[in-house]
C-alpha cells in the first residue's frame, strides 16, 4: 500500500497558483525530503498531506484514505513551521498530547514495536496502540528530559521546536510530516534531530521533511524538489 499518494494536485492561495499539477507516490517507510526555494510550495504540500488543508484540485491519500479531514496522529502527524504548542502545558504534556487525545497515554519510557510490524500489517488508518520510536525516550533523545516539567512558554525556540518534533513522533505514526525541523537548532541539536528522524524511519515511519538544510538532505533516501509549485524530480 502506498503511504502517500498525491494525484494531479494544484492549489491556489490568494489568487495565485502555488502548487501546479503535482503527482507523487511514497510507498515505503523511508526518509523523504521535500526541497525547494522559499515560496516554492513545500509547506503547502506538507499541509495537504497532513490533511489540515484540501487542494483546490486533485487528490491526496495517506495510507490509502483521503488525507482530509486530518486522521489520528498515529496515521499522519505534523510538525508545523509555527510549532503550534500549547504554551501553558509543560514540555512533557505537549509531547503526550496526541496520546492523551486518543485516551492512550504511553509511559515516559516507550516500548519497542514488534520487529516486523509495518504499516502494511498494522491497522490502517490508526496503528495498533501507542507505540513510539523503538527503545527511545524521545525526551532524552531530543535533549528535553531536563525541561520536561517546564511550561513550553518558558523554553527556548529550539527547545519548543524539538518538543513539537517529539509530539509528532510520539505515536510512531505511519507518516510524519515535518516542516523545517532543524530551522531553530544549533549544530549539536541538529544531530539529535537527525538521529530522531533516522530512528523513526527505522521503526517504520515514513518521515517526510520539508527543508533547505543540506544536512537533512544528506540523510534522505528520496529527495523531491519543488520549483515554483511544480515538481522537478522524484
Ligand atoms: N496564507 C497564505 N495566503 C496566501 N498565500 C500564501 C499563504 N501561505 C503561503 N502563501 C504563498 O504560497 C506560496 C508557497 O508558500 P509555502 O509556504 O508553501 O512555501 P515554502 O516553500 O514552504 O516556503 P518557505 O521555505 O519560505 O517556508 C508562496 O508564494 C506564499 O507566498
Amino acid at each position: 500500500m502506498a503511504l502517500v499518494e498525491v494525484h494531479d494536485v494544484s492549489h491556489t492561495r490568494a489568487g495565485t497558483r502555488v502548487l501546479d499539477d503535482v503527482t507523487l507516490t511514497l510507498d515505503q517507510a523511508t526518509t523523504a525530503v521535500l526541497a525547494g526555494r522559499s515560496g516554492s510550495g513545500k509547506s503547502t504540500l506538507c499541509h495537504l498531506i497532513a490533511g489540515v488543508m484540501t487542494p483546490s484540485s486533485g487528490r491526496v491519500l495517506v495510507a490509502g484514505r483521503p488525507a482530509h479531514p486530518a486522521p489520528d496522529w498515529a496515521v499522519v502527524s505534523l510538525l508545523p513551521q509555527r510549532l503550534a504548542l500549547d504554551p501553558t502545558l509543560t514540555v512533557a504534556e505537549n509531547i503526550e498530547l496526541p496520546a492523551r487525545l486518543r485516551n492512550a497515554v504511553p509511559g515516559p519510557r516507550v516500548r519497542e514495536r514488534s520487529g516486523s510490524s509495518t504499516v502494511a500489517d498494522a491497522e490502517v488508518p490508526g496503528r495498533s496502540g501507542p507505540s513510539a520510536v523503538a527503545e527511545l525516550d524521545l525526551r532524552e533523545c531530543l535533549g528535553l528530559a531536563a525541561i520536561a516539567d517546564r511550561p513550553a512558554r518558558d523554553t527556548s525556540l529550539g527547545e519548543q521546536q524539538r518538543t513539537a518534533l517529539a509530539r509528532a513522533l510520539i505515536l510512531s505514526p505511519a507518516v510524519a510530516v515535518l516542516d523545517e525541523p532543524t530551522a531553530h537548532q544549533d549544530d549539536e541539536h541538529v544531530h539529535l534531530v537527525l538521529d530522531a528522524l533516522t530512528a523513526a524511519t527505522t521503526a517504520g515511519t515514513l518521515v517526510l521533511v520539508a527543508t533547505h538544510d543540506q544536512r537533512v538532505i544528506d540523510i534522505a533516501d528520496t529527495v523531491i524538489r519543488l520549483h515554483s509549485g511544480r515538481l522537478e524530480s522524484a
